[in-house]
């Protein structure tokens, strides 16, 4: 299958070194010196320690037409809007499949107007980390799960799910809604924490302090979030965590690089979710501050 992948981050370029095996791959980068590095000079892709060198093909997103089958939108939630005006203004893709791979529910508002015949949407339990332009290191092993949230055409999924990609799973999951509250959880807890404590995430399960906080937002997130299954829950968070044990969180790498978070998708839900319900949520509020107050005090890009 043809698959273009929107970011040359860290998710796009380790979905483009494990997806090359199987698909023929374009990732489309916005910047004219990551095209010319990994043209020049290909893709690293680094786990345990070893590193291999590939050619990848590259390309501007300018030039992206959506003459793919499957275009992966690999970017930050807050970078989507003019992604999808551009798509919107070009009217590409209309009998294309798009793939939203971001963290959080707040980009799901944007997908009603987007002009694709098939809407896939997906939650990433890897850890993965950029190091260079053209460098991107595999930091934790986990799934990708993919879910139909408008459209009719399963193909593209079942066969993503079907074609085996060692060390790489993809599974389908039926409910939308269920799969991206269970991803929505599992950043609620472990991103404000590490992005607040400058910790990778495995020290958040190592420090019985930091690990009371963890249980305590997670009691808050569940109730705020009506999970039934507290406990089984709470083991999904807690695997998720030991297994990118070693990963920066990508909220913390958003303040390492002086960007925007993603917090008003993840927490930002959460706090509109509780005064939907009249509850309180203290830790939840003041882990949004204590975000924010980092992205005012640190400036943004
Ligand atoms: N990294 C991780 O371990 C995990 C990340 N996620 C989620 O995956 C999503 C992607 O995260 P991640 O890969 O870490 O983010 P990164 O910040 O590493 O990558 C985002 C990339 O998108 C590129 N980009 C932004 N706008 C455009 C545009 N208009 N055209 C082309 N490229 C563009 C950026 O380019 P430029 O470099 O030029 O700014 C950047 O390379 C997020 O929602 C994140 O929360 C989920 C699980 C784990
Ligand atoms: C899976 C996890 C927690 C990996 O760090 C993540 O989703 C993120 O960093 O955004």
């Amino acid at each position: 299958m043809k698959i273009g992948i929107i970011g040359g981050g860290s998710i796009g370029l380790l979905l483009a070194h494990y997806l090359k095996k199987h698909h023929q791959v374009c990732v489309y980068v916005r910047s004219k010196r990551q095209l010319d590095v990994l043209e020049a000079e290909g893709l690293i892709f680094e786990k345990d320690k070893n590193c291999i060198k590939e050619a990848i093909n590259v390309s501007l997103f300018s030039k992206w037409n959506g003459e793919e089958e499957l275009t992966i939108l690999a970017v930050k939630q807050y970078q989507l809007p003019p992604i999808l005006e551009k798509m919107a203004a070009s009217n590409t893709n209309v009998g294309g499949s798009l793939l939203f791979l971001q963290n959080g529910m707040g980009h799901l508002k944007w997908l009603e107007g987007v002009n694709a015949k098939n809407i896939f949407v997906g939650t990433v339990e890897h850890g993965a980390n950029k190091v260079a332009v053209n460098h991107v290191i595999h930091t934790g092993e986990g799934l990708i799960k993919l879910a139909l949230y408008r459209g009719d055409n399963l193909t593209i999924l079942t066969d993503m799910v079907k074609i085996p990609v060692e060390n790489f799973p993809f599974i389908f999951e039926e409910d939308y809604q269920e799969m991206l509250l269970n991803k929505l959880i599992v950043n609620a807890v472990i991103n404000p924490l590490t992005a607040a404590l400058n910790v990778n995430n495995g020290m958040l399960l190592e420090n019985p302090h930091y690990y009371y906080i963890f249980k305590e937002i997670f009691n808050e997130i569940s109730s705020v979030l009506s999970i039934v299954d507290k406990e089984n829950t709470f083991y999904y968070v807690e695997n998720i965590c030991r297994k990118t044990s070693l990963n920066r969180s990508s909220m913390l790498k958003d303040l390492d690089e002086n960007r925007p978070t993603e917090i008003d998708a993840i927490l930002g839900y959460v706090i509109e979710k509780a005064r939907e319900g009249q509850m309180n949520a203290p830790f939840s509020e003041s882990f949004y501050h204590l975000i924010k107050g980092k992205e005012y005090g640190e400036g943004r890009k």
